[in-house]
């Protein structure tokens, strides 16, 4: 069996490929004929996505780009990357904090516009360079909010550096919790970021909650010269705000991933192209990732690291699996079975999980008869609870 993989975009790291091995074609087919993608930020709302498309594998964090619940009513997996970028993410975000403390924006370009010999310019310099002393952000308070994969990190380094940190994150999950430094304050109410940070990065993804999240309201209680960064999503923070905020004196720099012409060419503000997850490493690993679970989920059935549906792993022991993907609704599971033993064909194991309105059900059965699997499969594709049928055979029996 040959898996036809399309990537979209042309920023999808080659070597990171390279993990889909034997059993895959890279871009040999057109979109509407591959079974599955792998995409970076690519936007696919409004997308008609293929009949035969299995999965997509988005080489990155955010999923904010993929209509991931339209995609489990098609019966498209949608997987990402979980913390294969977090540390290039980290590492800009430290790097700003510092950037924003050390005046070195306006310092640069109060320097470039020096005219004269060097000896005219080292003068200028030495009589005009207090004007952008700095300060440092060891013994500082550094807010964050979102203690995922980004957060924690940038929270256990800030610790490191000499920071002292606070965390707000209503839905940290508890392997994550393990991660954090005892150093880290975990607070449980927003404001107390707002009211007692030097220093305020968002980590959070874009949801229905968070978007315009951070605006005139949580910026009212900040102190006077906050350093604010997001390297989430444009659409987290209330951009009127933020500039109104700057003009007030309240933030004294703000550094943003996103781009946008308000944002331009402003003294107290940094815009990077959306480059914090974009290192030779962070591609990598999150191409491999990609491709690692859309391996495992096209070749066995498992699903490692989808944000649509549930996690699922059992080893492929037997001569066929079958795996659906069934609307989440009360007796589906019992209606599986009873095909299965209609057809006289024994269960090995069975596994329903759910996730939101569809639910993921992986059957390994006791059966080598082609045709008796067969009839089950067409029994499973006329039920009108179930979007999407698979059989994998094992390879070697
Ligand atoms: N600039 C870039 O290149 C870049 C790279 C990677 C990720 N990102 C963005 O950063 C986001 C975070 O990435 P991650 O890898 O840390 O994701 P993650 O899923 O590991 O962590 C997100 C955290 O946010 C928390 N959260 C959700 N809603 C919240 C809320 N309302 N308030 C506080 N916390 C909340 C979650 O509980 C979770 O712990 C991504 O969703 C993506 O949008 C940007
Ligand atoms: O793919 C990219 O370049 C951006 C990645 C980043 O925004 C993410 O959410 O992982």
């Amino acid at each position: 069996m040959v898996y036809n993989i399309k990537t979209i975009g042309n920023n999808i790291d080659p070597l990171g490929l390279q993990a889909f091995g034997e059993g895959f074609v890279i871009d040999a087919v057109k979109e509407d004929e591959a079974d599955a993608f792998v995409c970076r930020a690519q936007n696919f709302h409004d997308y008609q996505f293929g009949k035969n498309l299995l999965a997509i594998g988005r080489a990155g964090a955010g999923f904010n780009n993929i209509p991931v619940e339209q995609c489990a009513s098609e019966g498209i997996v949608v997987f990402n990357a979980p913390g294969g970028n977090a540390n290039a993410v980290k590492e800009q975000v430290l790097c700003m904090m510092i950037f924003g403390s050390r005046n070195l924006k306006p310092a640069n370009k109060w320097l470039t516009s020096q005219k004269g010999t060097d000896r005219e310019i080292d003068l200028a310099v030495e009589k005009g360079k207090k004007a952008f002393a700095g300060s440092e952000i060891r013994g500082k308070t550094l807010g964050i909010i979102g203690l995922g994969n980004i957060g924690s990190r940038v929270a256990n380094d800030a610790a490191n550096l000499g920071m002292k940190v606070l965390g707000y994150d209503p839905y940290i999950s508890v392997e994550r919790a393990w991660d954090i430094s005892h150093d880290v304050k975990r607070v449980t109410n927003l404001d107390d970021i707002f009211e007692e940070a030097d220093y305020i990065t968002i980590h959070t993804p874009l949801t229905e909650e968070t978007k315009e999240m951070y605006g005139y309201d949580n910026f009212s209680k900040m102190k006077k010269g906050v350093i604010l960064m997001n390297f989430a999503r444009d659409e987290i923070t209330d951009k009127s705000a933020v500039l109104d905020y700057i003009a007030n004196g309240t933030i004294q720099f703000f550094a943003t991933d996103f781009g946008s012409e308000q944002f331009y060419h402003q003294e107290h503000i940094f815009v990077s192209p959306h480059l914090g997850g974009s290192t030779q490493e962070a591609s990598l690993n999150c191409t491999r990732m990609a491709a690692r679970s859309i391996q495992a989920y096209l070749q066995t059935g498992e699903i490692i690291n989808s944000v649509n549906f549930p996690n699922v792993r059992q080893e492929l022991k037997v001569p066929y699996r079958i795996t659906l993907i069934n609307k989440n609704v009360p007796n589906v599971v019992a209606q599986i079975s009873v095909a299965v033993s209609d057809k006289n064909i024994n269960i090995s194991n069975i596994i329903n999980r759910s996730k939101g309105d569809f639910a993921y059900t992986l059957i390994d059965l006791d059966e080598q008869n082609e045709s008796k699997i067969q009839a089950l499969v067409e029994h499973f594709e006329n039920s009108e609870n179930i979007v999407r049928v698979r059989v994998i055979k094992k390879w070697s029996l």
